[in-house]
């Protein structure tokens, strides 16, 4: 009998038109094996889903390098602490599914839990959960937990979002292993509104020798200049107006360093005072280099400024690179 695609019925596979839902782990890596095996390319494209032309930007620059598309869909626990927004996460499955058909992906990738649980031993067999404990793996989970391996990018995950989120990198890391290890991709795309994501990929990818080259997109904006991110769904009209000084902070502290403002405390004072006007409260904002993404004084090379802010309970990353 043919399953509806927005049954409640959860199979493992699912055909829709060209696109392949693959919701297991072994059923993913056999699916990339066999077309790599008939000399296909494979670009992965990592997301937490409510898809958004961002995604779908990534997805055209994926199409540009590689024969086959996957989109993975998963809302990481290992990047969250508790205090954080894992719960309320946005999610919009079916309308995913529609988008990534349209963007003619070949296969998404979502599966339930990607950690193995706490009732799995290492031999497999399945046992109590521990005093009824939650079983998917959370960033503090430590004893009990079946799984208990995570990757450092020791110096690039410090500073910016990982002084605010200070488990955030190692589950990015960790869980993007984790794909790269079930998918195999040739590429994998990010995009560089997640700056500091995508340089802390980068490093993990050259130093643990993984065969994946990484790819950074640019980042896409609404019209009036706010970068696209699921998370803007939960801003109300009000602080929508307000997140606008983001971007205006950056293009102004752009306009004033090719003009010549080369102290990188006054640009940001700039960006700061920009943001706290409109309303904002500031989580950091930095100007690092580009590459090594260390903190500088003086405009001398090519940089970035980066930004994270709350608007009521959201908050949002953006970034501007100056050459
Ligand atoms: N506006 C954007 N432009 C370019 N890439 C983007 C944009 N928004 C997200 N991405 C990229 O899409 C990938 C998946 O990101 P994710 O699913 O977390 O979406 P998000 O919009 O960044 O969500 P969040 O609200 O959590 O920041 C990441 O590589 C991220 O950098
Ligand atoms: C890279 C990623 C999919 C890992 O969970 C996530 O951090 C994201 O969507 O940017
Ligand atoms: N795009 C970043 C994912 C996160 O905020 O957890």
């Amino acid at each position: 009998m043919p399953l509806s695609l927005f049954s409640s019925q959860r199979p493992n596979q699912i055909e829709m038109s060209e696109l392949e839902v693959l919701r297991d782990k072994a059923l993913m890596r056999s699916w990339s094996r066999s077309r790599r095996c008939n000399g296909q390319t494979i670009a992965l494209v990592p997301t937490m889903g409510f898809l958004h032309e961002g995604h779908l930007s990534l997805i055209r620059t994926a199409k540009s390098l590689a024969d086959l598309i996957i989109v993975s869909i998963y809302v990481n626990p290992g990047q969250f602490s508790p205090s954080e927004d894992l719960s309320a996460y946005p999610s919009d499955f079916s309308g995913d599914l529609r988008k990534l058909s349209a963007a003619g992906v070949n296969a998404v990738f979502c599966p339930g839990e990607l950690y193995h649980s706490a009732s799995v031993n290492e031999f497999g067999d399945h046992q109590e959960a521990i005093n009824g404990e939650r079983e998917v793996a959370s960033c503090l989970e430590d004893g009990g937990s079946g799984h208990e391996t995570w990757i450092r990018v020791e110096r690039l995950e410090k500073g910016m979002c990982g002084t605010s989120r200070p488990v955030f990198f190692r589950g990015v890391a960790t869980v993007v292993a984790k794909l790269f290890n079930i998918v195999e991709p040739d590429v994998a795309v990010f995009g560089k509104k997640d700056y500091q994501q995508w340089r802390v990929i980068c490093r993990m990818v050259r130093d643990l020798d993984f065969a994946v080259k990484v790819i950074g997109s640019n980042i896409i904006r609404d019209a009036d200049g706010l970068a696209m991110s699921s998370r803007n769904v939960h801003l109300s009209p009000t602080q929508r107006e307000k997140a606008l000084s983001i971007n205006r902070s950056l293009s102004k502290a752009k306009l004033a360093a090719e003009k010549g403002q080369k102290n990188c405390q006054d640009l940001k004072d700039l960006v700061k005072q920009t943001i706290s006007e409109a309303g904002g409260k500031i989580d950091y904002v930095e100007i690092v280099e580009q590459q090594g993404l260390r903190p500088v004084e003086e405009i001398s090379c090519p940089v970035v400024v980066c930004v994270a802010a709350w608007f009521g309970n959201v908050r949002l990353i953006d970034n501007l690179e100056i050459d």
